[in-house]
């Protein structure tokens, strides 16, 4: 036969990257070592392809990781009173604590999960949380799990390095300099943490299962996701929906909508969702590396990446592409919907009012 075997990708099987070399070398040295080259192209096509990694060789501490887990698990195991402790009305403007199954909202449906809402810790004092800024100020931690608060502050600090290294990662997969981001948008970057625990949820041909998150994308830029190994994430791909099961060791990172309107589509926010279809909690622990609040969003002078103007396969119709503003103001327009039973002056920018 003398047809030519056209080598097509079929899209089904999220790549995983090590990015060893990018951990020891980004920042260290004047000029990028070569192998961080090796490990960017990884991410230009991973990010072209799927929106989504996996990675390995990050070097965030095991142990740290293990007693994330265990903690979690025991704070959920509690009755729902002693969780209402540190009720998310309480955190204030901060949108900070926990939220019952069933509180949280996604495309106006109640996710079937529960979880905490953390970020980066900041006093009273501190300048943006006097001035009002939503989004910003203190965690709310369980009082009666005392190594809780430690263990997610440093599980923050630790990820957030972490963040800094996948963005200068990501800023050389577009043949930019490795600050590229960092000049711009996230030498301070806006953090959020969450630990979600999705109840059991085994389908039976009597019942359907429900969604623990409805299909979305995420904000920012950057998604660095912990799951534990019961799995449950599903992510849209070019051929279609896909699962992006745990792989011990790894995380998975997803880019937001920041970067897909930054990259004008050439990196795409990616649609995914997640179901537990087993018999145990499935616990996961997203965390967003953000634009500073402040900062506004605008498309990379690109003269050398190809854009990417097929909007027809965006699930919210491209929307992203035409905001203009804040990454604060986009954050706030997509989480007034999330949590319709707080007051909503909580997330107004109390200048404003
Ligand atoms: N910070 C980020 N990226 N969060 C993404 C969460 C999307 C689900 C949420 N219930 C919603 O409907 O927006
Ligand atoms: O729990 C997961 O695996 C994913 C959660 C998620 O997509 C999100 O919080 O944005
Ligand atoms: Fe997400």
């Amino acid at each position: 036969m003398t047809i030519l075997q056209v080598v097509d990708k079929d899209f089904s099987h999220i790549p995983v990257i090590d990015i060893s070399p990018l951990v020891s070398k980004i920042g260290n040295s004047g000029s990028t070592a070569q192998d961080c080259y090796v490990v960017a192209t990884q991410i230009e096509q991973a990010c072209q392809d799927y929106g989504f990694f996996y990675i390995v060789g990050h070097g965030v501490d095991e142990q740290l990781q293990e007693q994330l887990e265990h903690l979690s698990q025991q704070f959920f195991a509690q009755d729902v009173e002693t969780k209402l402790q540190i009720r998310m009305a309480l955190g204030g403007r901060a949108w900070r604590g926990y939220f019952p199954v069933g509180n949280e909202l996604t495309s106006g449906r109640p996710d079937f999960k529960e979880g905490i809402y953390f970020g980066a810790e900041l006093e009273e004092e501190h300048l943006l949380v006097k001035a009002g800024l939503p989004m910003h100020g203190r965690n709310l931690f369980p009082s009666n799990i005392p190594q809780f608060r430690e263990t997610v502050l440093e599980y923050i600090e630790s990820m957030t390095k972490l963040g800094h290294t996948l963005m200068a990662g990501i800023a050389l997969s577009l043949g930019l300099e490795e600050s590229y981001f960092a000049d711009r948008y996230t030498k301070d970057p806006l953090i959020l943490f969450r630990i979600f625990n999705y109840p059991p949820n085994p389908s039976t041909s009597k019942t359907k299962s429900r969604w623990g998150v409805g299909e979305h994308t995420d904000y920012g830029v950057l998604t660095i996701l912990k799951q534990d190994g019961v799995g449950g994430l599903q992510v849209k791909s070019k051929s279609g929906w896909i699962d992006a099961p745990p792989i011990p060791g790894s995380f998975v990172c997803n880019i937001g909508d920041m970067l897909d309107r930054m990259t004008q589509g050439l990196y795409r926010s990616t649609p995914h969702r997640v179901q537990n279809r087993s018999r145990s909690n499935r616990l996961s622990f997203p965390f967003f590396f953000d634009p500073n609040f402040n900062v506004e969003v605008k498309p990379i002078e690109l003269n050398e990446i190809a854009v990417n103007d097929d909007k027809s396969d965006r699930w919210d119709k491209a929307s992203v592409h035409e905001f203009r503003g804040t990454y604060g103001e986009y954050l706030l327009s997509k989480v007034s919907k999330v949590f319709p039973e707080l007051d909503q002056t909580v997330l107004k920018p109390r200048f404003s009012r």
